[in-house]
């Protein structure tokens, strides 16, 4: 077990209103970790602030350092030093060239990445390495049957497929999912299910989950974290959370889950 997030005290105001409050954690690599909560908990400030995209109040973030096997302070660092630092989000679709196809899009997502961290001679010679790379990811995220499908004739399950293949392209210590099954059909909740649980299985990555359909997170978490009113309501195994008085009064007072 080691930890490969970690965040101290991370505060973030908007004025007077507290969205994320305090909070403290630490992500396990060993664990796929849901974090949920009612609508306005802070969830998505929360990974706003992990991923550069919002400056904390107050507090750190520190992520996983290959180099040192320690973690590293990433609270000061930009979108794309974060991600460089090896933490990935699915930016739901709109990162997608949706006039490219399914194997170009993945190919310019992992040049984009080759590109920040090698001079244009030593890409070069890369290049085969790199169609072996996008093959791979192809085979693995099983798109490798679409790889020649112009994205904007894709379903939506299929785009979102597509989205962690990019996500996945810079090789990440940990990967943020933001809801990945919103807007899907039963079959594609299945099928992206699974997907994550095979990917989870197959690659060193950590999956981190934000979700709101509870039958997903009751499936692929092995830990789940509850946001209410920007702070740490429960944490814990699905059992232990999901059966907490204090988790369901929180669902019940809000409009939705
Ligand atoms: N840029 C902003 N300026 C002011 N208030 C904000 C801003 N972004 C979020 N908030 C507020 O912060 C609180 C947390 O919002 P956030 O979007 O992080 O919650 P959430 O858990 O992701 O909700 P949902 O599940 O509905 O997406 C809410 O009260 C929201 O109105």
């Amino acid at each position: 077990m080691t930890t490969v997030l970690k965040t101290e005290d991370l505060r973030k105001q908007f004025g007077e209103l507290t969205a994320v409050d305090d909070v403290s954690i630490e992500i396990d690599d060993s664990e796929i970790t849901s974090i949920i909560g009612p609508n306005g908990a802070g969830k998505t400030t929360f990974y706003n602030l992990l991923t550069g995209v919002l400056r904390p109040t107050s507090g750190s973030i520190w992520l996983r350092d290959d180099g040192e096997g320690g973690l590293a302070d990433i609270t000061d660092a930009e979108p794309h030093e974060v991600a460089q630092a090896g933490l990935s989000r699915s930016y739901q679709i709109t990162n997608i060239f949706e006039g490219l196809t399914v194997r170009e899009n993945v190919r310019v997502a992992r040049i984009s990445h080759e590109g920040t961290r090698l001079d244009f001679r030593s890409r070069a010679a890369g290049d085969e390495a790199l169609e072996v790379d996008i093959e791979e990811l192809l085979e693995l995220t099983g798109l490798t049957d679409i790889a020649d499908t112009p994205c904007d004739t894709l379903s939506h399950g299929e785009k979102r497929t597509v989205e962690i293949a990019l996500a996945l392209a810079i090789e990440p210590d940990v990967f943020l999912m933001d809801e990945p099954t919103a807007g899907m059909n039963p079959t594609e909740v299945t099928e992206i299910v699974s997907l994550i649980r095979e990917l989870d299985a197959d690659l060193d990555a950590t999956f981190v989950v934000t979700e709101h359909n509870m039958d997903v997170v009751t499936d692929i978490s092995d830990r789940i974290v509850v946001l209410a009113e920007g702070a740490i309501l429960a944490d814990g195994t699905p059992e232990d959370v999901l059966t907490d008085d204090r988790v369901t009064e929180a669902y019940l007072g809000s409009d939705s889950v």
